[in-house]
C-alpha cells in the first residue's frame, strides 16, 4: 500500500495535458494486432491496463513495441491469426482488456486463460460469456473460481464462430465491442443493437482499420449495428486524443479550488464521452472550449476551467452512458456545491473497479460530506463552497483497488482543511499514471504558464 494525504494547496494555473484516451489506446493495441502491416500508435496511454492489453497481444502473436520517441508501433497476424498463449492472459485490473479480448478468442481456434487481480476478479463476466456462447465459444471456470462468471475463466474460441444479432440487456461498450470483435473473423454479419447509445471508438476504428460496419439510427435513438465478418483490417497512424476521463479530475480541481485558471490541452470530447463537462457547465462551472479540432477521427478541444460557485442539480440519467466513469469526481464537484446534487440510474457503478456508489458514500462522509446512499444513486448536499473538514488524524479513505477512487478523493483533499488521506495510491497508476506528477507540478508552480 502507499498512502498519501492530499492537502490544500495554491490555485491551479497554467497549462496542462493529460495522457491518452485509455478506451482508444485499448483498442488502437488490439485491431492493430489483427491487422495486416505496420500500425503506428502516438499519444499512447502507458497505463497499467494498456499495457496489460499489450502483453496479451504479444502472448497471442502480435509485435508491440515502443520506440524511443514514444511511438508504440504494432504488426499484426491479420484477422484469424491469433496464436495459442502460452500461459494465462494476465488482465491485471482492466475490465476493458478481458471484455474485449475475450471476444477477440472467441472466433479463433485457441484456448485462453483469463486471470485478473482481486478486484477484476469479483466482476460479472456473464455478460460476455452470454452472446459469446450463442457464437460458439465455451467458457470453463477454473477450479476454487468464485461461481462460473468470474475469473479465472478458460475460454475455448470456436473457428468457425456463428454469426448473431445481439440486443444488449445492458448498456456498455465492453459488450458490445467484445461481440463486434468477435464478428471480425466470424462468416456472414454479426450485428448488435443497441438500445442506450454507449462510447463508439469502437466502431469509428474499426471503420478506420477497413472493416465493413454500417450503423443504422431507430426514431427512438435505438442503434443497429452491423459487422461484415472475414473481415481485412489494414495497419495505419493512430494519434489517440487525451483522455476525457482523465482531464475530468483536473478540471473539477480547478472548479472547486479558489483562484483556479486551467488550461487542459487536447481533451477528447466525443459525444459518446463528453456528458461531464455539460453536467458541470449547468451547475454553474465556468469550462471554454478553445480551438475545437479533430485529432485521430475524434473531436478535440482544450479546455479553459476558472474556479466557479457551483449549484448542485438533478441530473438526468439518460446522460449516464456518456460519463459513466466520470460520477466519483462528479460526486466530489457536488459535495463543494451549494444545494443538493441528486443522481439516479447508476447500478451498473456498483460492478465497476469497486462499487463506486458504496464506496464514495464512505468515502465522502469520512472526508465530512453529507451523503445519502440510494439503490441506484447519490444524494449530496454541498457545502456550497467551504472547504471539507478532510479525514481525521488516522483515518485514511479505502479505495478498494479503484484508481477512479483515489483520484476523486485526492481532488476532495484540495478542497479541505485537514486534508484527506487515500490509504493506497497504487491504483492510480493504471489509467493515469502521470497524475500525482502532474498536481504536484502545479503545486509547485513548475506547470507550463
Ligand atoms: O469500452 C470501454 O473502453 C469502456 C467502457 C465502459 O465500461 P462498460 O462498457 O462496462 O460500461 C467504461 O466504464 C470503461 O472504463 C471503458
Ligand atoms: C471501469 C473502468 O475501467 P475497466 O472497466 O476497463 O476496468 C474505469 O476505467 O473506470
Amino acid at each position: 500500500m502507499r498512502p498519501r494525504r492530499f492537502r490544500a494547496m495554491g490555485p491551479l494555473t497554467g497549462r496542462i495535458r493529460v495522457p491518452g484516451d485509455k478506451s482508444i489506446s485499448h483498442r488502437s493495441i488490439m485491431l492493430g494486432a489483427l491487422a495486416l502491416g505496420e500500425t503506428r500508435v502516438s499519444g499512447l496511454l502507458e497505463g497499467e491496463d494498456v499495457l496489460s492489453t499489450a502483453g496479451a497481444m504479444r502472448a497471442m502473436g502480435a509485435s508491440v513495441v515502443r520506440e524511443d520517441n514514444g511511438d508504440w508501433v504494432i504488426h499484426g497476424v491479420g484477422v484469424g491469426g491469433l496464436l495459442q498463449p502460452q500461459a494465462a492472459l494476465d488482465m491485471g485490473n482492466s475490465g476493458t482488456s478481458t471484455r474485449l479480448l475475450m471476444g477477440l478468442v472467441a472466433s479463433h481456434a485457441i484456448t485462453a486463460t483469463f486471470v485478473g487481480d482481486a478486484s477484476l476478479s469479483k466482476r460479472p463476466m456473464g455478460r460476455v460469456i452470454e452472446p459469446l456462447s450463442l457464437m460458439g465459444a465455451e467458457f470453463t471456470p477454473s477450479p476454487g473460481a468464485n461461481g462460473s462468471q468470474t475469473l479465472p475463466l478458460m475460454m475455448r474460441g470456436a473457428a468457425p464462430a456463428v454469426p448473431i444479432t445481439y440486443r444488449l440487456p445492458v448498456a456498455s461498450a465492453q459488450v458490445k465491442s467484445a461481440v463486434l470483435l468477435a464478428g471480425l473473423n466470424t462468416p456472414g454479419i454479426t450485428t448488435v443493437i443497441e438500445p442506450i447509445p454507449t462510447r463508439d471508438h469502437s466502431e469509428r476504428m474499426l471503420k478506420g482499420f477497413g472493416a465493413r460496419l454500417e450503423v443504422e439510427r431507430e426514431a427512438d435513438g435505438t442503434r443497429i449495428i452491423r459487422l461484415h465478418g472475414e473481415a481485412e483490417l489494414t495497419g495505419r497512424r493512430i494519434t489517440v486524443p487525451g483522455d476525457p476521463s482523465s482531464a475530468a479530475f483536473f478540471v473539477v480541481a480547478a472548479l472547486i479550488v479558489p483562484g483556479s485558471d486551467l488550461v487542459i490541452e487536447n481533451v477528447g470530447l466525443n459525444p459518446t464521452r463528453a456528458a461531464l463537462f455539460d453536467v458541470l457547465r449547468a451547475m454553474g462551472g465556468h469550462i471554454e472550449e478553445l480551438d475545437r479540432r479533430e485529432v485521430g477521427g475524434e473531436p478535440v478541444a482544450d479546455l479553459h476551467v476558472r474556479h466557479s460557485a457551483l449549484t448542485g442539480i438533478a441530473v438526468d440519467p439518460a446522460v449516464v452512458p456518456s460519463m459513466v466513469d466520470e460520477f466519483p469526481i462528479l460526486f466530489v464537484a457536488a459535495a463543494l456545491a451549494k444545494g443538493r446534487t441528486v443522481t439516479t440510474g447508476l447500478e451498473e457503478l456498483r460492478v465497476k473497479e469497486s462499487d463506486r456508489l458504496a464506496v464514495m458514500h464512505a468515502a465522502l462522509e469520512l472526508a465530512g460530506a453529507r451523503v445519502t446512499e440510494t439503490e441506484d444513486g447519490l444524494m449530496i448536499d454541498g457545502t456550497g463552497g467551504e472547504p471539507l473538514p478532510g479525514t481525521p488524524e488516522g483515518a485514511a479513505i479505502a479505495t478498494h483497488l479503484d484508481h477512479r477512487i483515489a483520484m476523486s478523493l485526492a481532488v476532495a483533499g484540495l478542497a479541505s482543511k485537514g486534508g484527506v488521506e487515500v490509504d493506497d495510491t497504487r491504483p492510480i497508476a493504471t489509467s493515469f499514471p502521470v497524475f500525482e506528477s502532474l498536481l504536484d507540478g502545479l503545486a509547485s508552480g513548475t506547470a507550463r504558464a
